[in-house]
């Protein structure tokens, strides 16, 4: 890994970020979803964002796709490849919460610690924990990609739930239980508790 260079000085911002609420008429903000593969997390981070975007509010979702595909191609699924991929997503979110945007990360980001290194690059309020819960079985019968029963024969080593393990969170802002809840009830959850914490307005 390399070290920050000590000859590096931080260049202040023209714009700053009171300014970017005021324009966006908004705060911006990190809604991290986190749980197992087949929880639900892309359908809801994807569900909300259609709503958030409909509503006129500056938005993004970071998920597998523009990550995994681009940015952290060269990262596979170890503990290390995982710590890393979520070192980097919590990096990126940040320069979109700084651009005054709501972004949602869809990830499973396992490790309670690398979740917490995530929310310590951020100010107090602007890191949300969405716990999207859903046992193993069911996330196991929806088996969307066919990942857990490739995982179940041996197919993929260091399979989250099976041969990897899934750490839940301690503390999370939200929590929505998709074996539960419909996609329309876990998104009206999580936009009441935005209201509630003054992030949006309605
Ligand atoms: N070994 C292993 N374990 C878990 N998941 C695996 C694995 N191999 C491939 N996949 C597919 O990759 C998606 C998870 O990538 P993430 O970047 O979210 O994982 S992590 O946060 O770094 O743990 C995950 O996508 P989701 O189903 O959307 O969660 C899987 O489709
Ligand atoms: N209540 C629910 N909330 C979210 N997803 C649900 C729900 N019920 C069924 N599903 C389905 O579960 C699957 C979840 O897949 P996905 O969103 O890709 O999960 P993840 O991103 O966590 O891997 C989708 O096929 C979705 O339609």
């Amino acid at each position: 890994m390399t070290k920050t260079n000590s000859n590096l000085v931080w260049h202040e911002a023209s714009v700053s970020k009171q300014e970017r609420h005021a324009r966006h008429n908004h705060k911006g903000c990190v809604l991290w979803f986190t749980g197992l593969s087949g929880s639900g997390k892309s359908t809801l981070a994807n569900a909300l964002d259609r709503s958030l975007f409909d509503a006129g509010l500056s938005t993004y979702v970071l998920d597998g796709d523009n990550i995994r595909h681009g940015l952290n191609k060269d990262l596979g699924f170890s503990d290390r490849d995982r710590q890393e991929n979520i070192r980097r997503i919590g990096e990126v979110a940040k320069l979109f919460v700084d651009a005054g945007t709501i972004v949602s990360t869809a990830f499973i980001s396992p490790f309670q610690s690398d979740r917490d290194q995530a929310r310590a690059l951020l100010a107090d309020g602007e890191f949300v924990e969405v716990y999207v819960k859903c046992p193993l079985e069911e996330c196991e019968r929806r088996d969307v990609k066919g990942l857990y029963k490739k995982a179940r024969n041996g197919e993929i080593p260091q399979f989250t739930g099976i041969s990897s393990p899934y750490e839940e969170p301690e503390t999370p802002e939200i929590t929505v239980d998709t074996s539960v809840q419909t996609v329309e009830e876990s998104v009206e959850q999580i936009i009441g508790w935005l209201e509630k914490h003054h992030i949006l307005t309605r």
